[in-house]
This record gives C-alpha cells, sequence and structure tokens, in this order.
C-alpha cells in the first residue's frame, strides 16, 4: 500500500457476525448484505466459511461473483482441504482472498496438539498452499493477544517468509487494553523481519467494551487495516463496530490522520437492513446507529441544538444517512422545541396559542413516554375543533369494565349547569354515550364511530372521530387522548357543540339557554 494514511476496512459480518448465536441470514440476504457493503466501499468483505456447510460454500462463490469493487474473502483453517474449500469458493471473484488462521497462544496450541516447533511448520505448509493458490492471502494468528510475545514475533515472521500479505493479531476473547494493543503491533513492526512490507490488521471483540478503543489504539501504532461488523454483531459481546472505527476516524482526524474509503451516509441504511436480516435489534443508545444517538429530548439541549447544532452534536445525522428529525417530543421539552416541531409540522402558532398548546402537550407527555408527530398533529386538530363555544363540557368520567357488564359515571356541564349520569350499555363505549343523551338528551342519529391509533405502543394516542345527523345536518367531533374511552366521549360531545351551534346558526333568534333539544 502506498498511501500510509488510509485504512482498510475488512467487514466480516458475513462470517463472524453471522457466528452470533441466532443471526444466521439466508442465501439471499447474504447476497443483499455484500452487495450493500460493496457498495458502501468496504475494502474486504470477509463472506463466510466455505468449508463449514454447502450454504456456507454457496454464498461465498455468488457472493464473489457479483462483488463489483470489493476483496472477497473466506475463512479456513490451516489445513489444505479448508483451503482447497476456500479457493474454490472465492476465485470467482476478480479480487479474491484466502484467509487461514490458527491458535496461536498456549490453550489453543494445545487444541490443535501442536508443539510451538510443529505450528510454526504447520504455518509455514498451509500459507505456503494458499499462496500457491491466490496472490493475496491474510493470516491470522487467533488469540494473538494472549501468546507468549517472542513466539508471536516467530509465527508471524514465519507467515510473512511463506507469503502471507495481510498479518492479522485478533483479541480473540475481547481480553486487551488499548494500550497493549497498540505495544503489540509496535512491537511486531519493530521486531518482526519483513513486517514493514505486509499490511497488519486488527480484529477486536468487545467482551470488555473496548473494541473500537482497541482497534484506534491498533491503528495509532501501525495497524492499517480494521476488521469490523455492521453494528457490533459477532461472537459472545461481538467484533468492533464497523460504524463506530469508521466516524471516530472522520471525526477525529485532528487526532488519528487516517482516512477511510467508506460513504458514510449509507451506515444506517446498512444498520437496519442488517438488524432485520439477523434479527439482532440495534439498542436504543447504541453509538452512531441506536435509534437515540442523534435524539434530543430535554428542553435545554433541544433549545441549544436549534439555537447552534453544534452545542450538542459532533457530527452530522446526514453523515451517516438519518434524514429523520433530531428533536424527540417528550415530558423533557421545552417550548422552543415545540414551537419548533410544530413550525416543520406546518403550524405557525402565535405565543399564547403556543402557551396553550404547551399546557396539553405536557399533559399528554405525562401520560406518554414518547410524543410523536401524529400526537401532535392529534393535538393541534383536537384544538383547531375547540371553537370556543362549547356549550357543553366533560368534566369527569369513570368507567368500569368488565365481564359482569359496563357502567358510566359522567359529570359534565350544560351552558355551566353541572349534571351528572349513570349509565349501563352494551360495552363501555355505549354506557358512555347513554350518559351524554341522559344529561343531554337529543335525536341526533350516530351515523359514524371510528378509532384510530395515531401512533404504536400500549399508550398510544387514540383519535376517536364521531358524525351525527339531525335534520340533514352532519356534524363530526374528533378527540385525541391515550385513553380510548374518554377520546370517544370528548369525540361525541364535541359533535353536539357543533350541532348546537349549527343549530343557532339556522335559528338565529334562539337563545342558547332556553334552546330545547330534541329526545
Ligand atoms: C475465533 C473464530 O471465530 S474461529 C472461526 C469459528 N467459526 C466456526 O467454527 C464456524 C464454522 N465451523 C464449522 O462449521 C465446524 O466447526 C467445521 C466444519 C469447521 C469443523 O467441524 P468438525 O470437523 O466437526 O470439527 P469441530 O468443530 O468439532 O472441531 C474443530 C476441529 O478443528 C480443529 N481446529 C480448530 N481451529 C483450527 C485451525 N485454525 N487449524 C486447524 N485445525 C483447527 C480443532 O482442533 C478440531 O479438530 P479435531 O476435530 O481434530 O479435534
Ligand atoms: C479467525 C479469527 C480472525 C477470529 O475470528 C478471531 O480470532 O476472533
Amino acid at each position: 500500500m502506498t498511501d500510509n494514511s488510509q485504512v482498510l476496512i475488512f467487514d466480516t459480518t458475513l462470517r463472524d457476525g453471522e457466528q452470533s448465536p441466532g443471526a444466521t441470514m439466508s442465501h439471499n440476504e447474504k447476497l443483499e448484505i455484500a452487495g450493500l457493503l460493496d457498495e458502501m466501499g468496504v475494502d474486504i468483505i470477509e463472506a463466510g466459511f466455505p468449508i463449514a456447510s454447502e450454504g456456507d460454500f454457496a454464498a461465498v462463490s455468488d457472493i464473489a461473483k457479483n462483488a463489483k469493487n470489493s476483496v472477497i474473502c473466506g475463512l479456513s483453517r490451516a489445513n489444505y482441504k479448508d483451503i482447497d474449500r476456500c479457493w474454490e469458493a472465492v476465485k470467482h471473484a476478480a479480487r479474491p482472498r484466502i484467509h487461514t488462521f490458527i491458535g496461536t497462544s498456549p490453550s489453543h496450541r494445545e487444541i490443535t496438539k501442536l508443539n510451538q516447533d510443529e505450528m510454526v511448520e504447520r504455518i509455514f505448509e498451509t500459507v505456503t498452499h494458499a499462496r500457491n493458490l491466490c496472490e493475496d492471502v491474510q493470516w491470522s494468528a487467533m488469540d494473538a493477544i494472549r501468546t507468549e510475545r517472542d513466539y508471536l514475533c516467530r509465527v508471524v515472521e514465519t507467515a510473512i517468509k511463506a507469503g502471507a500479505t495481510t498479518i492479522n493479531i485478533p483479541d480473540t476473547v475481547g481480553y486487551t487494553l488499548p494500550d497493549e494493543s497498540a505495544e503489540i503491533i509496535r512491537m511486531l513492526l519493530e521486531k518482526v523481519p519483513g513486517a514493514s512490507d505486509v499490511i497488519f490488521a486488527t480484529h477486536c471483540h468487545n467482551d470488555l467494551g473496548m473494541a473500537t478503543a482497541n482497534s484506534l489504539a491498533a491503528v495509532s501504532a501501525g495497524a492499517r487495516q480494521i476488521e469490523c461488523t455492521i453494528n457490533g454483531l459477532g461472537e459472545r459481546a461481538g467484533n468492533t463496530a464497523l460504524e463506530e472505527v469508521v466516524m471516530a476516524l472522520r471525526v477525529r482526524r485532528d487526532l488519528m490522520p487516517y482516512q477511510t474509503k467508506i460513504d458514510t451516509t449509507k451506515i444506517m441504511n446498512l444498520s437496519r437492513r442488517v438488524s432485520q436480516v439477523s434479527g439482532f435489534a440495534v439498542q436504543f443508545n447504541k453509538a452512531i446507529v441506536g435509534k437515540n444517538a442523534f435524539l434530543h429530548e430535554s428542553g435545554i439541549h433541544q433549545d441549544g441544538v436549534l439555537k447552534n447544532v453544534e452545542t450538542f452534536e459532533i457530527m452530522k445525522p446526514a453523515d451517516i444517512g438519518i434524514t429523520e428529525t433530531n428533536i424527540a417530543m417528550g415530558k423533557h421539552s421545552g417550548r422552543a422545541a415545540l414551537r419548533s416541531k410544530l413550525k416543520e409540522l406546518g403550524y405557525d402558532l402565535a405565543d399564547n396559542q403556543l402557551q396553550d398548546v404547551f399546557v396539553r402537550f405536557k399533559a399528554l407527555a405525562d401520560r406518554k413516554k414518547e410524543v410523536y408527530d401524529e400526537d401532535l398533529i392529534a393535538l393541534m386538530t383536537d384544538s383547531a375543533a375547540n371553537t370556543g363555544e362549547d356549550h357543553l363540557q366533560v368534566k369527569k368520567l369513570r368507567v368500569i369494565c368488565g365481564s359482569d357488564g359496563q357502567e358510566a359515571d359522567l359529570v359534565m356541564t350544560v351552558n355551566g349547569v353541572e349534571k351528572t349520569a349513570h349509565c349501563q350499555g352494551d360495552g363501555p363505549v355505549d354506557a358512555c354515550f347513554n350518559a351524554v343523551k341522559q344529561i343531554f338528551p337529543h335525536g341526533a342519529r350516530l351515523k359514524l364511530y371510528q378509532v384510530q391509533a395515531v401512533t404504536d405502543g400500549t399508550d398510544a394516542q387514540a383519535t376517536v372521530s364521531v358524525r351525527l345527523e339531525e335534520d340533514g345536518r352532519i356534524v363530526t367531533g374528533s378527540a385525541a387522548d391515550t385513553d380510548t374511552i374518554l377520546a370517544s366521549v370528548k369525540a361525541y360531545v364535541g359533535a353536539l357543540n357543533r350541532l348546537i351551534v349549527r343549530r343557532t346558526k339556522t335559528a338565529p333568534d334562539a337563545d342558547m339557554k332556553t334552546v330545547s333539544f330534541k329526545e
């Protein structure tokens, strides 16, 4: 590599990522993800472990055939059978790579029953074999971090002599810390003959939550390939998250003057797609791609970002492909955010109007975890429906539901006079509507009763619409509330209020206080 400031991104979502228990992806899903990784600018895609199964072999072969720019790599153990099978799959790629590995630490030498000398011999033979098949060979010292330093130098030297072009130093069990991660790469670059002719890679696991920090430390010491996965998917606590290292290198170029070829605006889409196909949800507060990573809910933060986005944001959401707004409305939000959000939704409010909506917004936010755009629209529609001529007002409602029947206790004012009713009905809404009729007898017929949840979740607001007809006059009332029954009563009463207004408009001399209502 000529440009020493370039860091290669090696994505192993389809190999190490798929090793997360339960994260198995279908053939077509793997092809789709590989296509997206290729388009995003990933330098090397580790597409699978061809000897593992017929399915893995087919996936690696097809990914290799379809690759446009990325190098396509397959994993193989340190034996000829694995390496041959790997080559059969990757050879279809314009730029194939064989990746072969062996565990070099004491406990792994026990597993393969090879002493130090035998293992050196095995490494030399297998890397030479791979190199006879393919020009691009990566060799990994599995559990390198827990391998004796002198022995690590010896095996790395052996792999380089046998023709490996990339040497990977994995922290297989997520055990290292940034200083040590850097120190090992520095030591290998200084001590191993031929080290400057190959690329050193870092492959970290996140068992102690250090994968990103350890990968970046290795880069600062001279590693020029980071192995990572989308959303940090991978064995146990996962691998280094691609989005984290790529964005860290981009945001802190002042301290780490390296670049990658990744088109960061494609990150969010890939993250969502990998989450869908793997079935692994991304935690809300996950760096870069979590649902909350760019959201501001508290009033002081919202006011800050509305005035100057840099107050609370170190990167632009658009840089990773987030197009949604960065303001989340909730109980900690203030007027500045509410005004801005309503403006975005098409409501430009005067100060006194804003104050009124703000009070009702806070009341709603106290009952709901998150207030969505649809909730605000419902709130605005509700306030628009309030004509200021409320002859009937709901004061209190208590409903008893259950297998023994449904009853409603309703308190309403009719032109300021408080009235109460206790009614039963066929269901809670029917009981409530009977109570409204008892307090305010009328002959209007119910033409439509419609309930719609405006957002997800059991705490969603319901928007209820009620349409009434009287003597050819049609009126509609609508109301929104997290309590569907209360929203129903408010919508019904809202429709009646409109009916009363319509009656007075068609009979202008009528006095509302004495107007008679049909039974
Ligand atoms: C750190 C990592 O992520 S390493 C990659 C881990 N990923 C996987 O293992 C997924 C794919 N694996 C598989 O499908 C299977 O394990 C296979 C097909 C590779 C092997 O299956 P099996 O032949 O049934 O062997 P099994 O899985 O039980 O044991 C692994 C064998 O590989 C040997 N082995 C492990 N690593 C290596 C290596 N790098 N080089 C050579 N041999 C190795 C073990 O010593 C053991 O050998 P043994 O059967 O003689 O005791
Ligand atoms: C095979 C190697 C690279 C690996 O996945 C690890 O050591 O974690």
